[in-house]
């Protein structure tokens, strides 16, 4: 039974002080993070008890915005206005970069956000989340701009996420390890339930959603082509399939379970460089998996390493346990030094008008 003493503001004190003093406004902002995931917490938990505005429309990634997807995005930005930590804020609900309006304080730090991830799972009562990343604002205390966030993931201060599932859980880390909190609900506090979280190395799952199967990249299909020949085929083993349509959902499993998610590029629609976000969905869950040692990349570039060109930036993501995600990478390698003839897929031969556009896997 975890202490429950030993709650998400404690363990946050604790790890400013063993590593060289506190930072009371990251403190401050993490905490009102989390008031601001409790809140969220108990609004998906009365689903249909709770009546919402039913009015929504579509965000700018031109997607139709559900009314929790709204309500959550209202619950972020006005607990961290309030709070005052903040300098700005950028949302996946909002098209430009939210500045703090006065007469609210300006605080130091930048917060990336999706208010709720996984939403097309809310009808069917499926786990969803809230995904964050922190930067530093810059010195000078003006008001942000969009190029304040277009910062590479390794500069993300703290990354997180909650959980709003069977239990309500977040998931942080500080660039110090990855901890896992549980809300109790008797006491009203995220308590530490998982120290030290590490990826496993043993594994036997992915996650991909293959009903875009015909869409990918050769690379892409021999992987998974490879892991459902199982036993028979060339790896040798059987991997079991997983697809919860909610990225914090499959990242927590990765987490427990081990195993690799891919949301790859696609030909679906050649103009966007892939389905999931850069600065607030890929970047946050690349810093906690290499933090848990797994890895996080594009196919062909560490997440991490990648330098934002905007806010609402795509990117493919592929992330797990290591030596998965680095197979996956070696048949990238392969395909594009042509050493790969096996997977030369129809869709991708060299006279194809699906071959990648020049940038795209970087993300745009
Ligand atoms: O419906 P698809 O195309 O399989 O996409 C599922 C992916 O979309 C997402 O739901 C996108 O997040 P949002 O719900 O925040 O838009 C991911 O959580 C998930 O991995
Ligand atoms: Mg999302
Ligand atoms: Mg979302």
């Amino acid at each position: 039974m975890p202490h429950r003493s030993m709650t998400f503001a404690k363990f946050i004190i604790e790890d400013q002080r063993r590593r060289g003093g506190p930072d009371t406004e990251l403190t401050a902002l993490l905490n009102d993070v989390q008031t601001a995931c409790k809140l969220i917490s108990v609004m998906v938990s009365r689903g249909s008890l709770q009546q919402h505005q039913t009015e929504t429309g579509t965000n700018v990634h031109d997607e139709v915005q559900k009314p929790l997807d709204l309500a959550a995005n209202e619950i972020v930005l006005d607990t961290c206005t309030w709070g005052g930590q903040v300098a700005g804020m950028a949302s996946e609900e909002l098209p430009e970069v939210f500045v703090i309006p006065p007469p609210h304080r300006k605080g130091r730090y930048l917060l990336s956000f999706d208010p709720l991830d996984g939403s097309s799972n809310i009808d069917v009562n499926v786990t969803v989340g809230t995904i964050f990343s922190i930067l530093r604002a810059p010195e000078g205390g003006g008001d942000p701009v969009e190029a304040d966030f277009l910062k590479p993931g390794t500069e993300q201060v703290a990354a997180g996420f909650a959980l709003y599932g069977p239990t309500s859980m977040i998931v942080l880390t500080l660039g110090d390890g990855v901890n896992g909190f549980t809300l109790d609900p008797e006491i009203g506090n995220f308590i530490l339930t998982h120290p030290d979280m590490k990826v496993p190395e043993e594994c036997g799952e992915f996650a991909v959603n293959v009903s875009n199967e015909r869409f990918w990249e050769p690379p892409v299909q021999r992987y998974v082509d490879e892991c459902i020949r199982g036993s028979t085929g060339p790896r040798g083993k059987d991997f079991n399939m997983r697809w919860i349509a909610s990225l914090v959902a499959e990242v927590y499993r990765i987490l427990i379970r081990g195993g690799v998610f891919m949301y790859p590029w696609d030909t679906r629609d050649t103009s966007r460089a892939g389905r999931l976000r850069l600065l607030y969905e890929a970047n946050p869950m690349a810093m906690i998996l290499e933090q848990a040692g797994g890895v996080a990349s594009t196919g062909r570039q560490r997440i991490l390493d990648l330098v934002p060109e905007k806010l609402h930036q795509r990117v493919p993501l592929i992330l797990g346990s290591k030596s998965e995600v680095e197979r996956i990478v070696r048949y990238h390698e392969a395909y594009d030094k042509g050493e790969d003839k096996v997977f030369e897929a129809p869709l991708f031969n060299t006279r194809s008008l699906f071959r990648v556009p020049a940038g795209a896997h970087g993300g745009v």
